[in-house]
């Protein structure tokens, strides 16, 4: 039996607890028994019952006050999430095994696990090895994406943890309830994005021209694969959380074991098939 797995990423405020705790409920209302487990190793307080928390394995506080180590609160964070990375049997005691687990891992929010650390990317060989299907919950603040320039690097982010975990992944933009019905209707070009006008659109703020060339390129790049999309999500409106869910579920076949989808055919390499059919669905769309 297959299980499953979000690993709910994104960096630092970006909603990631608030979303485990929303998508609890969620999937509680719907009778669905779905767990979480805490992998912020600084978290000070949640508003969900955890299966398993890393704080039991490890805290960053410890590390800091260690006279050997002397690490500030971001070393220290590294430093404990290298030391889970040695420790994975820890987890694989915690999780134990239930029949088809469905499990939110609320991860730290420090960039740089998603971008050339390894330890996310052992995470999930390591849960793929105990049969989990893993998809990736990348969240960013829509507080910040209201700007074309801020859109990229928040882009660039979501996909940096995209190439990093070769893993499935969903990305949203959280805390749509706080934008101004002018600022929602704003966002609507952000969430199917043309990469190309906005590039154009913005081209006049840009004053030196490598600098243009070179965010034109990688705009171009993003929209020629479809390479990253979002999805809002307002944690009062139940319609758009399930609508998420149903992405999610999609991207890691829930519910679909007794009849394993074949991948569609596409182009060239082979690449992850959750990924592509993701992405040629909301195409046909
Ligand atoms: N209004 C609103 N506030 C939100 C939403 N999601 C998160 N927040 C608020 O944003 C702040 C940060 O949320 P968290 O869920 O703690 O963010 P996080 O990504 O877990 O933060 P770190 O673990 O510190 O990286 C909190 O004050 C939340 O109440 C949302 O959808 N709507
Ligand atoms: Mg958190």
């Amino acid at each position: 039996m297959p299980r499953y797995a979000q690993l709910v990423m994104g960096p630092a405020g970006s909603g990631k607890s608030t979303y485990c705790a929303t998508m609890l409920e969620h999937c509680q209302a719907l009778n669905r028994s779905v767990q979480v487990v805490n992998l912020d190793p600084a978290a000070e307080h949640f508003n969900y019952p955890v299966m398993a928390d890393i704080r039991e394995l490890i805290q960053v506080d410890d590390v800091m006050e260690d006279d050997s180590l002397r690490f500030g609160p971001n070393g220290g964070l590294i430093f404990c999430m290298e030391y889970f990375a040695n420790n994975f049997d820890w987890l694989e005691e915690s999780l134990g095994h239930v029949e088809d687990d469905y499990i939110l891992f609320d991860c730290p929010g420090q960039i740089e696990l998603y971008t050339h650390l390894p330890v996310m990317k052992q995470l999930v060989e390591q849960l793929q090895q105990w049969e989990f299907r893993v998809c990736g919950v990348f969240l960013v603040d829509s507080q910040f994406m209201v700007e074309t320039f801020k859109f990229i690097s928040g882009v660039m982010a979501a996909l940096s943890a995209m190439v990093t975990l070769e893993t499935s992944q969903v990305n949203i933009m959280t805390k749509m309830d706080l934008l101004s019905p002018k600022a929602k209707k704003e966002m609507e070009k952000y969430l199917d994005p043309d990469m190309y006008s906005m590039m154009e659109d913005n081209s006049v703020a840009l004053r030196s021209k490598k600098f243009r060339k070179l965010t034109k390129a990688i705009c171009g790049l993003i929209d020629d694969y479809s390479m990253v999309r979002f999805l809002p999500f307002d944690r009062t409106d139940e319609e758009g959380i399930n609508i998420v869910l149903q992405h999610i579920d999609f991207s890691i076949q829930y519910g679909e074991d007794l009849e394993f989808k074949e991948p569609r055919e596409t182009d060239g390499e082979p690449s992850n098939p959750n990924v592509d059919e993701f992405f040629q669905d909301r195409d046909d769309s």
